[in-house]
């Protein structure tokens, strides 16, 4: 069963060429020097055979790519080791819309229901020299070779379980060519690679009713949702949600441990209001947004700034490192919990209080952001929305503790460690 899929962009070197120019400009200012992570979430999975639904007015692109499977947990795996923890191999279709930036996470481009389509897994030797065929409607119309891909499969899974340790079932798109295949509705999409099952989809412009999803709930969270915590890190609020996913190894629990990285500079808490999806919503209109709701946890939304680069900022290097996303499992139902959009939200570290706001004063409120996420994918029961921070950050060191409290929803309490101590505590 499929797990996390993370995705690899401007791994291949056309990409590179074709950007080089806009990199070395704002709000890029160079080439990306790490890996330019994102996920395709559990709404975009589809299989061998499925129909794939086009969103209305959208021109889609194809996305042939090759997937690399994870068998065994990874956690810090050097390249020369990670052949040991690679199950297989599949086929999968990253589809997207145009991709017209990669300065903040394109969720709208990425994520729509079925953007990414997986083959069946097979284990090959060697992946290093693969030709990557698609057609369609049996007409040959792309061939990319993974020789021009900047960062192999081992490289990668080298990079990614630096700081999110990968579990059997994790799923790794290796990267796409700048060129990609426009497809439209009643195309049949067919990738193909020696040695690997082909993948073949249909394109609707309607596309059959999700079913109960398999895989973990996705982690939506928000960027600069709150106005003061924008202007603090002199931004202007955003004009439409800045949504970022957050993958399942980040997570952990109450009473949980978070662990700063020995070599950096800054990293500072952010205490959130997180909403859990109750009932699959597609389509929803605000007014009746609230209904879909099961309740409400928090969650502390840390970051390590000494991380960002400016390529799907924020980049799961900075926002999805193991530990580094302590949620309450308990949630307090909306029957206790009338009105989510008048809640105090505070952070105290060491029970000096540091962080005080309040949910009024979100940007986008709840209802928004399920109307306007579930306008192109499903939510499904168990999916959660952080809704940002407010103003008052600042740094945390190991041996702190820090406390997020929200009214009415209660408190999530976490200490900091040093990488060091929680290595040790490991043995
Ligand atoms: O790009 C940045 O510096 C901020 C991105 C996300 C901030 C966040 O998680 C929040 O506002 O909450
Ligand atoms: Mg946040």
């Amino acid at each position: 069963m499929k797990r996390t899929v993370f995705a690899a962009a401007l791994n291949h070197q056309s990409q590179i060429e074709a950007w080089a120019a806009a990199f070395q400009q704002p709000p890029y200012q160079h080439p990306p020097q790490h890996p330019v992570w994102f996920i395709k979430p559990r709404n975009t999975w589809r299989s061998h055979r499925d129909t794939v639904g086009l969103p209305a007015g959208e021109q889609v692109y194809s996305g042939a790519t090759l997937a690399v499977v994870i068998g065994e947990t990874a956690r810090k795996v050097s390249a020369e080791k990670a052949r040991e923890v690679i199950a297989g191999y599949a086929l999968a279709n990253e589809l997207s819309l145009a991709e017209e930036s990669f300065y903040r996470p394109a969720i709208k481009a990425k994520c729509h229901d079925g953007f990414c389509p997986i083959g069946e897994i097979a284990v090959l030797p060697d992946v290093s020299a693969l030709q990557i065929i698609t057609e369609v409607n049996g007409e040959v119309r792309d061939c990319w070779n993974t020789a021009d891909l900047r960062r192999g499969a081992t490289e990668l899974i080298a990079s990614l379980s630096e700081f999110s340790t990968l579990q059997p079932g994790d799923v790794i798109l290796l990267g796409t060519p700048q060129q990609r295949v426009a497809i439209h509705a009643g195309d049949v999409v067919t990738i193909k690679a020696a040695g690997l099952p082909e993948l073949s989809n249909p394109f609707s412009d309607s596309a059959p009713p999700m079913e109960q999803l398999s895989g973990q709930p996705t982690l939506f969270a928000l960027g600069l949702n709150y106005a003061d915590h924008a202007s603090e890190l002199d931004f202007k609020a955003p004009e439409e949600p800045l949504v970022f996913i957050k993958a399942a190894n980040t997570l952990t629990g109450d009473h949980s441990v978070s662990v700063r990285p020995d070599d950096v500079e800054y990293m500072h808490y952010e205490g959130e209001l997180v909403v859990v999806m109750g009932k699959t919503a597609r389509r929803v209109s605000r007014d009746n947004a609230l209904d879909y709701v099961a309740g409400y946890t928090l969650c502390n939304d840390y970051a390590v700034r000494d991380y960002l680069e400016n390529y799907y900022r924020p980049n799961l290097r900075v926002k999805s490192r193991d530990t580094l996303t302590p949620l309450r499992e308990a949630i307090v139902r909306p029957s206790a919990l009338p009105d989510p959009h008048n809640l105090a939200l505070k952070t105290f570290v060491n029970g000096e209080l540091r962080q005080s706001g309040n949910t009024r004063d979100m940007v986008f409120d709840i209802p928004f952001l399920i109307a306007w996420l579930s306008e192109f994918l499903t939510l499904q029961p168990g999916d959660m929305i952080a809704t940002g921070t407010p103003k008052g950050l600042a740094d945390v060191r190991p041996g702190d503790e820090v406390v997020v409290e929200i009214e009415g929803v209660g408190r999530l309490t976490n200490r900091i460690v040093s990488e060091q101590q929680f290595e040790d505590s490991l043995k």
